[in-house]
């Protein structure tokens, strides 16, 4: 597709667009504004909107809830509960690990225990284990009235940095 008719698509869409559609094309298109800004982050974490902060042994990951990260029941889709969890605790292996290691999501457990409702989503891990080939990790997801919705364990898989 051209740049032109990428951008006639794009009218075409904005013009026919509802408040709630009109509302998703401006989570998009600032995610994808953020993801040219910032080279290093995946298109996920732009597109969910997701801050990460180191603290404590803990890494966090925020997301806000929008309409994009909801299914037709309006909650939280459990994929996307999933994605927050494994980024997150994935994030914190790879803080932990020295800089020519990197680790791969070989098994996670999730629990989904409430429905994700709510303005925001707060994904907490901590380190379980590290191993020299594994690290086992936990992670919480809860909602901003403070109810856990999910509760993971998962294990890492050490690799070398090609
Ligand atoms: C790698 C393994 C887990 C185990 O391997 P098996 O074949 O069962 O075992 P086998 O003994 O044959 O091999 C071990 C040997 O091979 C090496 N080695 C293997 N692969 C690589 C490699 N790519 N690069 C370099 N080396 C590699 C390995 O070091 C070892 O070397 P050694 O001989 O001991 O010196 C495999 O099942 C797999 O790739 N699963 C899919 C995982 C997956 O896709 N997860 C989801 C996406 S991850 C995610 O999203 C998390 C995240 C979150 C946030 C931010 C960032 C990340």
């Amino acid at each position: 597709m051209t740049k032109e008719e990428l951008l006639q698509l794009t009218k075409e869409i904005i013009q026919n667009a509802d408040e709630e559609n009109q509302y998703v094309i401006e989570l998009l298109l600032k995610g994808l504004k953020r993801k040219e800004f910032n080279e290093k982050g995946s298109y996920i974490s732009a597109l969910l909107h997701a801050v990460g902060e180191y603290k404590d042994n803990q890494f966090t990951i925020k997301i806000p809830n929008t309409p994009i990260i909801q299914n037709d029941i309006n909650i939280v889709h459990g994929g996307i509960t999933a994605t927050i969890l494994d980024s997150t605790m994935g994030g914190l292996v790879h803080h932990i690990l020295p800089p020519d290691k990197a680790a791969v999501t070989s098994e996670m457990k999730i629990n989904y225990v409430a429905p994700g409702i709510g303005k925001e989503l707060t994904c907490i891990s901590n380190t379980i284990h590290k191993g020299n080939k594994t690290v086992v990790t936990e992670g919480k997801v809860f909602r901003d009235d403070g109810t856990l919705i999910a509760h993971s364990t998962a294990t890492f898989f050490i690799i070398n940095r090609g």
